[in-house]
């Protein structure tokens, strides 16, 4: 039964070159998942609620409303959700090394104001423009949403090719952009907070940090206008990590599912699973260190300037060193070098899992029926098309969906946002407390028995209380199961199959169509 006609897949519009533009794409999902969501929600509200809860009034209300009014209410909030809340597109000067200038184009779009602040990273790519950050922007919303971080989602891009830079120069194009987000009120730990994103990390994180600081000398909390800074500047451990620590958790949880695992033909656990990874940045490497701690195995790595295969497993760290070293992939000893011209495409190739972990519209219909893994981790944001989406769930694969899988990195800024907020790092108040605490209980139980109990050698290692790093982690690992699970709930209750990814939108639009709702008209 479907009542909207509002909400209608755009897929079937995008399908001649399957070379949709990202924020359509974007939208397309959301709209398609919204239109599942609004069915249940019309028939909902004729279902009784408990009496303690404060929703049982507005349920009072909507239960005289007719089908078509409660339609419209509910589109009327879906449409506001929809479309990105405020943008800006910025051009500025900034003096090169030569002594030359160079005019650079800014974006920021902050996709819904729901929760504030704003919440997204910023990418410096040559194909950067508005379209890409409102994409991104609006993923960012769903993201928070489905992994339950308290913010709207935002996205930021400077149109630029850093190989072409130096570091100087980066520097001063990074201080640039955060004085126009500053002059335009688009960042500030109340209002907008970016973090990093494709070919950016900690250094531009400090930059911005340092230039807003500067900008807003008496601003207490001034630290916490950008997240993913190294921790002299007010960073917090395990940031850095944290996209691929969350793709290992979530990818984890469905391997370790026997329902799921069932559905594509797979036996249970990442232990013995081969995988290809595409990207091998900080989420690509990052999610292969925690897939091959837990017995996958790397059989193939695929760089936008070459592909390695080795079916004996890729030693992932040597890789990285290689990488640093170089500055690419290629010519790394330990794995043939593959070549995409004769042999095809590496994605394509047969293994459990592939991880998806560096661009967007990278699986589109025109590849998707030819991809043999039985999993796909979206570590990156947006890596399929709706079109190809659809042929994938079809073909019995498992995709992983990028609002949910790759929130480890949003959910690890927040937790430095507090702790910028807070002037304090994890564990420090309960380091010693802890101690005493376990000392006086191993000293008891010595009284009671007449004896002596000193800690073992394992408990002594924990007797103090947690550090930020195991706050963190634990913080992480909790986020990314209670999301996961809920996602199965939510596949479970509209009988999505393998449609995971229409599950954690589904769940996602809902936490936000709420907030909206219970919030009321400004
Ligand atoms: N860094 C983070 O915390 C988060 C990043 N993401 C997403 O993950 C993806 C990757 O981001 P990062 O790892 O941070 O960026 P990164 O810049 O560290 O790494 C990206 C890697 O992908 C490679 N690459 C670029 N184009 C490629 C292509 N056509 N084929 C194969 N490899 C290609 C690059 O050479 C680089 O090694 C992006 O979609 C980003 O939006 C999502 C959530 C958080
Ligand atoms: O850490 C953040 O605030 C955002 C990370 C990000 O850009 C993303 O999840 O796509």
């Amino acid at each position: 039964m479907k009542l909207s006609q509002t909400f209608i897949r755009a897929a079937s519009t995008s399908a001649k070159a399957d070379n949709p533009k990202f924020y359509a794409m974007v939208l397309d999902f959301t709209r398609a998942s919204a239109n599942i969501l609004e069915t249940k929600l019309i028939d909902d509200s004729q279902i009784k609620i408990g009496y303690d809860n404060a929703a049982r009034s507005a349920q009072h209300e909507a239960l005289k409303r007719t089908a078509v009014q409660k339609k419209n209410d509910i589109n009327g909030i879906f449409n506001h959700m929809m479309p990105c809340n405020t943008v800006l597109e910025t051009s500025f000067r900034v003096r090169m090394d030569d002594g030359s200038s160079q005019v650079f184009s800014g974006y920021r779009a902050q996709h819904s104001h729901h929760r504030l602040p704003t919440k997204g990273g910023m990418r410096y790519a040559p194909d950067v423009d508005m379209d890409e950050v409102k994409a991104l922007a609006a993923l960012m919303t769903w993201k928070c949403s489905v992994a339950n971080v308290p913010f709207g989602g935002a996205k930021a891009g400077i149109t630029c090719d850093t190989k072409k830079y130096s570091k100087n120069e980066l520097e001063r194009i990074t201080r640039a952009f955060t004085q126009q987000l500053t002059k335009h009120g688009f960042l500030g730990p109340s209002i907008d907070v970016p973090a990093p994103d494709m070919y950016t990390g900690e250094q531009e994180m400090a930059w911005m940090a340092n230039e807003y600081q500067r900008l807003n000398p008496t601003e207490l909390n001034a630290s916490g206008c950008v997240t993913g800074k190294p921790i002299s500047q007010g960073g917090v451990h395990g940031r850095v990590s944290a996209t691929g620590r969350g793709v290992y958790h979530g990818v984890d949880l469905f391997c370790n599912s026997k329902k799921y695992m069932d559905m594509v033909g797979l036996t249970t656990g990442l232990e013995g699973k081969t995988y290809v990874m595409q990207g091998f940045g900080n989420v690509g490497f990052h999610s292969s260190r925690y897939f091959n701690r837990h017995g996958a195995k790397c059989i193939g790595v695929v760089e936008w300037d070459g592909c390695l295969f080795n079916e004996n497993g890729i030693d992932i760290y040597a890789l990285d060193e290689h990488k640093m070293k170089t500055g690419s992939i290629t010519g790394f000893s330990g794995a043939r070098a593959w070549d995409e011209s004769k042999e095809g495409s590496l994605i394509e190739v047969e293994c459990d899992i592939l991880g998806a972990c560096a661009k967007e519209k990278v699986i589109t219909a025109d590849n998707a029926g030819r991809i043999k893994a039985k999993v796909i981790a979206e570590g990156a944001n947006g890596p399929v098309t709706p079109l190809a989406h659809e042929i994938l769930v079809k073909n019995k694969c498992l995709v992983i969906p990028d609002l949910y899988l790759n929130a480890g990195g949003v959910t690890v800024s927040y937790f430095e946002w507090l702790k910028n907020l807070n002037h304090v790092s994890y564990g420090r108040l309960t380091w010693e407390f802890t101690r005493d605490q376990n000392m006086a209980i191993l000293q008891s139980v010595g009284d009671s028995i007449g004896k002596t109990v000193t800690p073992s050698a394992d408990l002594e290692k924990r007797i103090h209380g947690a550090t930020e790093k195991d706050i963190v982690h634990s913080g992480l690992a909790f986020t990314m199961k209670r999301s996961g699970v809920k996602i199965m709930e939510t596949a479970d209750e509209y009988g999505l199959g393998l449609d995971i990814r229409s599950a954690a939108y589904i769940t996602s639009i809902k936490n936000v169509y709420e907030c909206y709702k219970e919030a009321g008209f400004a």
